[in-house]
C-alpha cells in the first residue's frame, strides 16, 4: 500500500496527496452524501428507542462510536460495517484500532523504541500470540478490498456519488489513475481519523449537556421550536443546515469540543529552515515542538479567566463588541488544529455532530446512570471517554422517525 498523506513528512508529497482527496471532503460533498448520515442516524434511533422502550441503560460510549463507524463506512467505503445493526464491534474491528493506537501512544517516546517491534522475532511473537487481534484488522482490509475492486470493476452504478467514488477518480502524481492501494489507504486513513474523534466528540457534547440540565432544556426548546417552524413532522428530521442556523447548539457544540477536543496530545511539526521564533522561545532547526489542543483551547490569556467552565454563552454575542471577540477566539480553538495539516474531515465531523446531538435530543431525554463517576476519560493520543451509561426515555411530542 502506498503513503497515505496523515504520514506524509515532505511538504510537496503531503500537499498532492492530501489536494487530490480534498473534494471529497468539501462541505458542498458531505451535504451532498447526507442522506448516507441520515440513514445510519435513523438506523440509531430506532436501536436506541429499544433500549428506551425496554428501560436498559445505553452504553453511549459504544453506540456513538458505532454511529461514527458506520458513517465513514457508508461513506468511503462503499457500505457501513453494520456496527449499529448487530449493536456490537463487527469482528472486534473498533478493538484493534484502539489497541494500534495504544501501540502509537506508547512509542516511539524513547530512542530506537521501534526497534522492539520492527524486528523478525518480534513480529513472529506478535503474530503467533496476538493473531486474534491482528485478524479483526486482516479481516477488515479483506472486507475493505472486496468492496473497493467490486467498485473499481462495476462502477457506480445508478448510485449516489460517495467517498470511496472520489477516491478512485483522483490521480497519482504522475497524472496517472491511482490504484487499488491508493483507493484503500484512504478509508484506512478515515477509519482512523475520522471515527472515534468524531465519537469522542460527540461523548464530549453529551457529558455537558447531562450534567448541565438547565441549559439541556434550553436546547430542547431551541429544537422544538425549530422542528415545528420547519414543519419537520412524521418521519422528517432536522438537516444540517438548519441545525447549523441554530445558535444555541451551535454554542454548545462549540463550547463543548473546545473543552474536550477529541485529540489531546501534542500536534508535533518540525522547526522550519532558520529555526521559528515563537513568543519569546527560539525553536532550531528541526526541533520537534507541537501543543496539545486540550491546553490551547483552556488558554485564560485566550479566553479568560473562566476558560476552564463550560459557558456555551461565551459563543453567542450580546453586542459589537463581543462579536469581535468571538471572531478572534473561534480562530484559535484548535479542536481541529491548524495550517495545512488541519483535520481534513471537519466538515464531515461537524455534519455528524450537529445532526447526532440535533436528532438525539429532539427524540429522547437522558440522564446519567452515575452521576458521581459519569465516564472514565483515557488519552493515548484520543482522548477516549468509556463506561458512559444512561438512561434514556422517548421524548413526549410528535415524532415518527424513531420507531415504535
Ligand atoms: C470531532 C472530530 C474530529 C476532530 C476533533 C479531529 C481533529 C483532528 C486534528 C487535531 C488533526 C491534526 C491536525 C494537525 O496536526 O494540525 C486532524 C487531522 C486529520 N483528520 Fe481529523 N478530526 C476529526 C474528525 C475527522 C474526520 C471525520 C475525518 C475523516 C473523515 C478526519 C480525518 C483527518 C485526517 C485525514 C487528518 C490528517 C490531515 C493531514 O495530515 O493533512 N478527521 N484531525
Amino acid at each position: 500500500m502506498t503513503v497515505s498523506f496523515f504520514a506524509a513528512t515532505d511538504i510537496k508529497v503531503h500537499r498532492h496527496l492530501r489536494s487530490r482527496v480534498s473534494g471529497a471532503y468539501s462541505m458542498s460533498s458531505i451535504l451532498a452524501m447526507e442522506p448516507f448520515v441520515q440513514q445510519v442516524a435513523d438506523e440509531c434511533w430506532q436501536r436506541l428507542g429499544g433500549f428506551a422502550d425496554e428501560g436498559k441503560p445505553v452504553p453511549m460510549h459504544q453506540w456513538a462510536n458505532y454511529f461514527a463507524f458506520d458513517v465513514v463506512g457508508q461513506l468511503a467505503m462503499g457500505g457501513k460495517l453494520g456496527f449499529i445493526e448487530q449493536g456490537r464491534d463487527v469482528n472486534g474491528i473498533i478493538k484493534s484500532i484502539h489497541d494500534g493506537f495504544f501501540l502509537m501512544a506508547n512509542m516511539g517516546n524513547m530512542p530506537l523504541q521501534m526497534l522492539w517491534f520492527n524486528n523478525s522475532v518480534a513480529q513472529w511473537v506478535v503474530k503467533k500470540s496476538g493473531s486474534r487481534r491482528l485478524n479483526a484488522f486482516t479481516v477488515f482490509l479483506d472486507w475493505l478490498e472486496e468492496r473497493v475492486v467490486e467498485r473499481m470493476e462495476n462502477g457506480l452504478g445508478s448510485q449516489r456519488r460517495d467517498m470511496l467514488q472520489h477516491f478512485i477518480e483522483a490521480k497519482d502524481m504522475s497524472g496517472q489513475p491511482v490504484k487499488k492501494g491508493d483507493v484503500m489507504i484512504e478509508g484506512v486513513n478515515i477509519l482512523g481519523a475520522g471515527a472515534d474523534t468524531t465519537s469522542i466528540g460527540i461523548l464530549a457534547i453529551f457529558g455537558a449537556l447531562l450534567q448541565n440540565p438547565v441549559q439541556r432544556k434550553r436546547l430542547q426548546e431551541e429544537l422544538d421550536q425549530a422542528y415545528e417552524s420547519l414543519g419537520l413532522t412524521e418521519g422528517r428530521d432536522i438537516s444540517f443546515k438548519d441545525a447549523e442556523n441554530l445558535p444555541y447548539l451551535s454554542a454548545i457544540v462549540r463550547e463543548s469540543t473546545r473543552l474536550h477536543p477529541s485529540i489531546q496530545y501534542q500536534l508535533p511539526r518540525y522547526a522550519p529552515k532558520g529555526g521559528v521564533q515563537i513568543g519569546s522561545h527560539h525553536f532550531k532547526e528541526g526541533t520537534i515542538c507541537g501543543i496539545s489542543p486540550a491546553s490551547m483551547n483552556r488558554s485564560k490569556e485566550i479566553f479568560g479567566d473562566d476558560a476552564d467552565e463550560w459557558k456555551p454563552e461565551r459563543w453567542i454575542a450580546r453586542d459589537e463588541e463581543e462579536e469581535e471577540r468571538i471572531k478572534v477566539q473561534k480562530t484559535l480553538v484548535t479542536t481541529f488544529g491548524m495550517g495545512s495539516r488541519s483535520c481534513v474531515g471537519r466538515n464531515l465531523a461537524t455534519v455528524e455532530m450537529y445532526k447526532f446531538i440535533a436528532q438525539f435530543f429532539r427524540h429522547f431525554e437522558a440522564e446519567l446512570v452515575n452521576t458521581q463517576k459519569p465516564w472514565v476519560t483515557k488519552t493515548q493520543w484520543f482522548a477516549f471517554q468509556s463506561e458512559f451509561w444512561i438512561n434514556i426515555r422517548r421524548r413526549e411530542i410528535k415524532s415518527a422517525v424513531v420507531a415504535s
